[in-house]
């Protein structure tokens, strides 16, 4: 039976995965938090999890390479220099890095992607997303990926594309350019929307999570899927079949 190491495992998305692995009856290897040693729980492990900190990443990819041992990465807030290191170590284990591991998202960005790929640069892309009191970074991950998937359908990148600032005289808007917006707010799981906004009529694409317990399904799935993989970076599309 496939063992799962859990970096976070205290953490409201640690704890739904611990409970999605009591419901499958997986074996669960353990898991660490920030007073603990990554090592002794990747070298326990057939594979990782991380739903952690950006500040902890580091830390835990290394633990996942020196021991060999494949990670998916649920983290978000993630900085360009850490999406190199995941590069990096993606040369010598299986990682999978994503912001949302939901089956419901995965569809979305294929979806968004196709729209976009489909209309013309006159149609604006919008992206709105709102989440519980207690998130950290913004945009979400999500967003991010949806926006990723936006761009590559248009043929252009995120980076280049993206409007994440508006305040005071912004000028107008600019054609090709996907903008953000980040709403912060109770208990709210995590809502999203990709809106195409064109001359006299709307497209909105919308998820919305209605509890954890979809990330953690997702997340168990891929790294069930990830543990039988030879190094590489992968994504969510590649473990759901999309
Ligand atoms: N990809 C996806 O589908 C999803 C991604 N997420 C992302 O997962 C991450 C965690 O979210 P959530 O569970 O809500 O957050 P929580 O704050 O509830 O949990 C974070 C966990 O990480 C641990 N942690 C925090 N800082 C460190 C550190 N420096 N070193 C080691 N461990 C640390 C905490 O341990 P301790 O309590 O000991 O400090 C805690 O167990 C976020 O980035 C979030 O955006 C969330 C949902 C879905
Ligand atoms: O922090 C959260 O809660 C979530 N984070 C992920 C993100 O940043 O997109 C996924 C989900 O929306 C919940």
């Amino acid at each position: 039976m496939t063992s799962i190491g859990i970096y976070g495992s205290r953490g409201r998305m640690g704890q739904a995965i611990v409970a999605e692995l009591g419901e499958l009856g997986a074996r669960h290897a353990g898991g660490a938090d920030a007073e603990d040693d990554p090592a002794i729980v990747a070298a326990a492990a057939d594979v990782l999890v991380d739903f952690s900190s950006p500040a902890a990443l580091d830390a835990h990819l290394t633990a996942a390479r020196a021991a060999h041992t494949p990670i998916v990465i649920g983290t978000t807030g993630l900085t360009e220099a850490q999406h190199a290191l995941i590069d990096a170590a993606a040369a010598d284990i299986a990682v999978l890095q994503t912001g949302n591991t939901s089956l419901g998202v995965t569809l979305l960005a294929q979806l968004v992607r196709e729209a976009a790929a489909r209309l013309d640069t006159d149609w604006d892309i919008e992206i709105v997303e709102m989440h519980h009191r207690h998130k950290v970074d913004a945009p979400s991950g999500t967003a991010l990926l949806l926006g990723a998937a936006a761009a590559d359908g248009r043929g252009a990148t995120l980076a280049d594309a993206a409007v994440h600032d508006r305040a005071g005289v912004t000028g107008a808007r600019a054609e090709g350019t996907i903008g953000f917006a980040s709403l912060r707010g109770g208990s709210v799981t995590g809502d999203h929307s990709v809106i195409f906004a064109g001359e006299g009529e709307r497209i909105e694409l919308t998820h919305r999570a209605d509890s954890r317990a979809i990330f953690a399904r997702g997340a168990v799935r891929a790294a069930l899927w990830l543990a039988t993989q030879p190094p590489g970076r992968y994504e969510m599309r590649q473990v759901l079949g999309l």
